[in-house]
């Protein structure tokens, strides 16, 4: 192996040519025991960003492997230099986790950027932590490789597996049709728990973790090991003798992060069933590495594509049966089977996806469906439009029978369904009026939630899939049709259109939505529009504007205001918009200047 250039950091530690800030650089880095050696060894200094903490129950066992991945890392000859990442737990943040994803990257920026760091180890989980560490990686584009926490074990509860968060939405319509009492309910909930790791079902963290693989961005095979399983170990030490490699071989995310890359992303998104999640964060992650995808690349290139993995919401297992059904690569060499994937991609391990997952066999067919015989022909995202909003998705592969035979089963029409709308302005309302008999809320009715964006939350909420009332539930009615400008937990089975764009709180068509207008949905035209005259229409926006415009609460905090006042519509990522050029930084930027 040869060194392909200079390592950044010895513009810190071993700089001949300005040696008054070489010893500044120096004697702090020594005082915790490290050695003149070590730091002006050509040893390349590598940085492991810990997402863990107390804070951080998904991430926190990372606080764990972090001894495996500097065993792995000093292995090779490099030198360890760990340090935190801003926390961001998707269940314990207020008023949302999404509000905290830009905040996150843009800390992890400034370190990889202004420290001397010539690649790092990003540990990576919950939901958020992903996609934040990737952005960064992107914008800064130093030798980086991802390693996943893993999912949490199986729950269980009276033999039956109990999953992440889909337990959550089923365990409220019991509590609200008065079949499980309030203890019951908790205990329900936290049987979904049964050890460290993140979300046990196909959830957000799931997803995001197997399409970091499926970009290239972690080794083969690591994305679905549980966290406790000493596999999860080893793969630490893996991921930390790999990333010294890299930064020898001079692999930077820019030669991973293609738009081929998205696309197989998007491809394996559609077969194990992925978040609704995955879309805004794909767009996020592809804008700072500079790769051009559209949400429309979501239908045209996700949409056929068959769904393999029956894990919950979508399907019936959880994370260990990913795991032992083959996991990622399993996925992948039945997508290659159908040329699904470009092979050719590139991955952290110098080879490519092809080769990495040519030989990966299903294990268990129950979980891992073979291409012939999936559990759905058709499982990728469609993206809807019309005058309600430019742009939103829905989920297919969680569309039931049920759910099927009640709204697309018109033999004139049977893609589309309309009905009169109940709109709600934010979750607080939402909770309070659903189970209000004054509403009339029928199996008929299609249920808004706006002021849920990123700008009216501020961070875009996974409040949009709101159960029916519960003189509904108890006659068996288990989702109405659920239509927002927010997000949904990926756990979630609701077939809810979401992550409308733009926002009521951005001047969006929802804000003059009304209670008792009627909106027509087309999934097959792929189309959502507000049956109401247009003239009616411009008196509502009129009004609106003169009333000073759709309101939601002020902001709280400092960050909240920044990001409202800086990031787009989840369409595009919600990034903080401008952020995205600054690209390559460590190439287009050089070594920032020196401190003192
Ligand atoms: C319960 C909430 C989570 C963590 O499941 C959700 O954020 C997701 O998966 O999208």
């Amino acid at each position: 192996m040869s060194e392909a250039r200079p390592l950044r950091s010895r513009a810190w530690f071993d700089n001949p040519d300005n040696i008054d800030m070489t010893a500044l650089y120096l004697e702090r880095y020594l005082n915790f025991g490290l050695s003149l050696d070590e730091l002006q060894s050509g040893r390349p200094i590598i940085g492991i960003a810990q997402s863990g903490s107390d804070l951080s129950p998904c991430n926190r066992h990372h606080l764990v492997l972090a001894e495996r991945v500097r065993e792995g890392i000093r292995e090779m000859g490099g030198v360890v230099l760990e340090f935190p990442v801003h926390p961001i737990q998707e269940t314990g943040k207020r008023p949302t986790a999404g509000l905290d994803r830009n905040l996150s990257y843009l800390g992890l920026v400034e370190v990889l950027y202004g420290y001397p760091l010539d690649g790092v180890v990003l540990t990576i989980g919950c939901d958020k932590t992903t996609p934040a560490a990737l952005m960064a990686a992107a914008t800064v584009n130093i030798p980086a490789i991802a390693l996943s926490v893993g999912p949490m074990l199986n729950g269980w509860h009276k033999g039956e597996r109990t999953g992440s968060g889909t337990i959550v939405w089923k365990a409220r319509q019991q509590l609200a049709a008065g079949e499980i009492d309030k203890a019951d309910f908790i205990r329900l909930v936290a049987s979904s728990a049964p050890s460290t790791g993140y979300c046990n079902t196909m959830g957000t963290a799931t997803t995001m973790n197997s399409l970091t693989e499926a970009l290239g961005m972690s080794l083969p095979g690591s994305a679905a090991i549980p966290a406790p399983y000493r596999d999860r170990q080893e793969c630490a030490y893996h991921s930390g003798k790999r990333i010294v490699e890299m930064v020898h071989e001079d692999l930077k995310p820019s030669d991973i992060l293609t738009r081929d890359a998205f696309h197989n992303a998007i491809r394996v998104n559609s077969a194990i069933g992925g978040s609704t999640n995955a879309p805004i964060h794909l767009a996020a992650i592809a804008r700072h590495a500079g790769v051009e995808l559209p949400l429309t690349d979501w239908q045209e290139v996700g949409h056929d594509v068959p769904l393999l993995v029956n894990l919950q919401p979508a399907g019936e297992y959880l994370g260990e049966d990913f795991y032992r059904a083959g996991g990622v690569p399993a996925v992948v060499s039945q997508l290659m089977s159908a040329g699904l994937i470009h092979e050719d991609a590139r991955t952290v391990n110098g080879r490519t996806i092809g080769d990495n997952c040519a030989h990966a066999v299903i294990e268990d067919e129950a979980v891992i469906r073979r291409l012939e015989q999936p559990l759905r022909p058709r499982a990728g995202f469609i993206v809807l439009s019309g005058n309600l909003f430019n742009s939103a998705i829905m989920k297919t592969s969680v569309i039931s029978d049920e759910f099927r035979a009640r709204y697309l089963s018109d033999s004139n029409d049977p893609d589309a369904f309309e009905g009169p709308v109940v709109v709600f302005d934010g979750p607080e309302d939402y909770h309070a009026r659903i189970d209000d008999p004054s509403l009339g809320i029928t199996a008929r009715t299609l249920l808004f939630m706006r002021g849920a964006g990123p700008i009216g939350y501020p961070g875009a909420a996974e409040v949009v899939n709101m159960r029916p009332p519960a003189h509904l539930i108890t006659q068996g009615i288990t989702a109405l049709p659920c239509i927002g400008d927010g997000r949904q937990s990926g756990t979630s089975g609701s077939p809810s259109i979401l992550n409308a764009s733009p926002e009521a709180a951005a001047g969006g068509m929802l804000a003059l939505l009304r209670t008792g207008d009627h909106v027509r949905i087309d999934i097959g035209r792929g189309t959502a529009n507000i049956l109401v005259p247009d003239d009616e229409i411009a008196k509502r926006r009129d009004a609106l504007e003169a009333s000073g415009g759709y309101r939601y609460p002020p902001s709280q905090t400092p960050w909240q205001q920044i990001q409202r006042e800086r990031v787009g519509q989840l369409e595009t990522g919600a990034i903080l918009e401008g952020a995205e050029a600054f690209q390559r930084i460590a190439q287009e930027q050089g070594i920032p200047r020196d401190n003192h």
